[in-house]
């Protein structure tokens, strides 16, 4: 793990709006098209403004989120509508995303709709990770119902999570597609979530799952 600490967010957004660019950029040199998986939250939305606006052959590139909150996409706490309104724009809007939400009340019925598109994608080509102070990234939430399957190493590419305390049932990319990414990114700012990830690297994934993904990954702070 590479940790980049940054003088404040904004020149956080930037630089790793161009690395994920110039990885993406690199992807493309040798591929026909070129996957990447962002999160929703609260945090990515500066990064999504400035990687919009990169120029990159975006037609060849597939978006897709990390993870999803079974709301469908013009809820307000749609991750691929964050991502549709953020990052689905300018020079980006030439790519396509693929949700993670299908018309259905209990995600387990579409799941294999869901994944289907998604198993010729993988390996993702380039992944942006998000985290909260729990230790959670995408929806690997500790002690959620799902977790153990999602973490585990044979498992499927789309796992169903009941995190406790979250008003959504979500649907999550499990442990090994995230871990498999050919490169990785984690943002996180302040304080809370800096002590939170160093907490997470002496935890087992199961009360930490962040550190499930953390091999070769690079992390972007600012406080
Ligand atoms: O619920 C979620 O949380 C994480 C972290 O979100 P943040 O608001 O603390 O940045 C996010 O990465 C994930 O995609 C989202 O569904």
């Amino acid at each position: 793990m590479k940790l980049i600490d940054y003088p404040d967010r904004e020149m956080l957004a930037i630089d790793l709006a161009n690395r994920l660019a110039g990885d993406l950029e690199n992807h493309l040199l040798t591929h026909e098209t070129a996957t990447l998986a962002v999160p929703g939250g609260t945090t990515p939305g500066p990064v999504f403004d400035a990687l919009c606006a990169a120029s990159l052959d975006w037609h060849r590139v597939r978006v897709l989120p990390t993870d999803e909150r079974w709301v469908p996409q013009d809820h307000p706490r749609s991750n691929a509508g964050l991502i549709a309104s953020r990052l689905m724009c300018n020079r980006a809007a030439a790519a396509t995303l693929l949700p993670l939400h299908a018309p259905a009340e209990d995600p387990a019925d579409v799941l294999a709709e869901l994944e289907a598109p998604l198993i010729p994608l993988l390996p993702l080509s380039v992944l942006l990770l998000g985290m909260g102070t729990d230790m959670h990234t995408a929806s690997l939430f500790p002690g959620a119902d799902g977790l153990d399957a999602a973490l585990a190493p044979e498992a499927p590419a789309l796992a169903v999570l009941k995190p406790c305390g979250q008003p959504e049932t979500r649907v999550s990319l499990t442990a090994q597609v995230l871990d498999g990414a050919l490169s990785k990114h984690l943002v996180i700012y302040g304080a809370g979530k800096r002590e939170a990830l160093e907490r997470a690297m002496k935890l087992p994934p199961e009360e930490a799952p962040v550190q499930a993904v953390l091999s070769a990954i690079t992390v972007h702070w600012a406080a």
